[in-house]
């Protein structure tokens, strides 16, 4: 009998889970899985992940959470083989949507069963993986008073993105790639495996999770009124056009900013920084996907 576990996060999205575990339930019997549900407590879930995952050795581990939970169960998965399937119940589900994974919970169960396994890059970054995006400045100040607001959902998100636009501060960075040194001044600094948030926002449109490069997307100084046009364009692909933005490939960097900033990985606040190490980890971890 194959074997599932499941990383059930009670707390992401805000959402009640009676739902979800009733849909687990009755997939699993239909499909004749033999399973086991680990609830995350938010307290050193991903020891407690390992350890089920060498006790009951799953063939795959499907994950229902947001970004956070799905970077726990990458970090548990790391050293094996073992896929990983998202069923999207977080707050903005950012690596899902990245992955074109179905919202309809029963849909997405299904790829358990159906799906594709989809080798991807991650970013190691000051020695913690990142899979979706990572960044400072901006969105980190937001990720931080989001995760401090027992409240969750996207509506809790932008009102926290209203009010840090009031606060933006520039900060100078000295970014050394594999070809060149270069300068820059910004308001923000997104380390990009992927292409977009979990908002829809495409801040990154040539990213890739599979091309063996990330992106570092440069948000340079804007006029308060410039924001709501950047954003317009992010959600139509369009943000490389805009003369606030500069859009970098590579496979690695270091950047040393001139004071420290707050960085932010996957939803996940890593701390304040002074120096960022960042390379890509080329085909680190599997994911069950549509084929489609
Ligand atoms: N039982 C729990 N109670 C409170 N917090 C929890 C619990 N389980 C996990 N957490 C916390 O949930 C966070 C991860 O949430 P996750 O990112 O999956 O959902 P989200 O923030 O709602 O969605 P998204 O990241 O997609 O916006 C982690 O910071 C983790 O510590």
């Amino acid at each position: 009998m194959k074997r599932v576990l499941f990383i059930v996060n009670p707390f992401s999205g805000g959402i009640d889970k009676t739902i979800l575990l009733d849909s687990i339930e009755s997939f699993v019997k239909n499909h004749h899985y033999s399973h086991l549900i680990y609830k995350t407590s938010g307290s050193e879930d991903l020891e407690q992940v390992k350890k089920l995952i060498v006790e009951f050795q799953p063939a795959i581990l499907a994950v229902a959470g947001g970004d956070g939970t799905v970077l726990t169960a990458v970090n548990a998965v790391l050293d094996t083989s073992i896929p990983i399937a998202i069923i999207p119940v977080g707050s903005a589900n950012g690596m899902a949507k990245e992955l074109n994974i179905p919202t309809d919970i029963f849909k997405a169960l299904t790829l358990i069963e159906s799906g594709i396994d989809l080798k991807i890059d991650l970013l190691d970054i000051n020695g913690q993986v990142c899979v979706h995006l990572a960044d400072v400045g901006l969105n980190a100040k937001v990720v931080k008073r989001f995760e401090q607001d027992p409240n969750r959902g996207l509506w809790v998100y932008g009102k926290y993105v209203f009010r840090e636009l009031f606060q933006l501060r520039i900060n100078r960075f000295i970014i050394q790639l594999p070809e060149k040194k270069i300068k820059r001044f910004a308001v923000s600094m997104i380390f990009a495996n992927a292409s977009k948030y979990g908002t829809g926002a495409v801040i990154n449109p040539v990213g890739s999770l599979t091309d063996g490069k990330f992106e570092l997307c440069i948000i340079k100084q804007f006029p308060f009124w410039q924001f709501f046009i950047l954003a317009l364009k992010a959600f139509f692909g369009k943000i490389s056009n805009s003369a606030y933005v500069e859009i970098i490939s590579t496979s690695e960097a270091i950047i040393k900013a001139s004071r420290k900033t707050l960085l932010q990985a996957d939803g996940e606040i890593l701390g304040k920084v002074k120096r960022i190490v960042i390379k890509v980890l080329p085909q680190a971890v599997t994911f069950r996907v549509s084929s489609v």
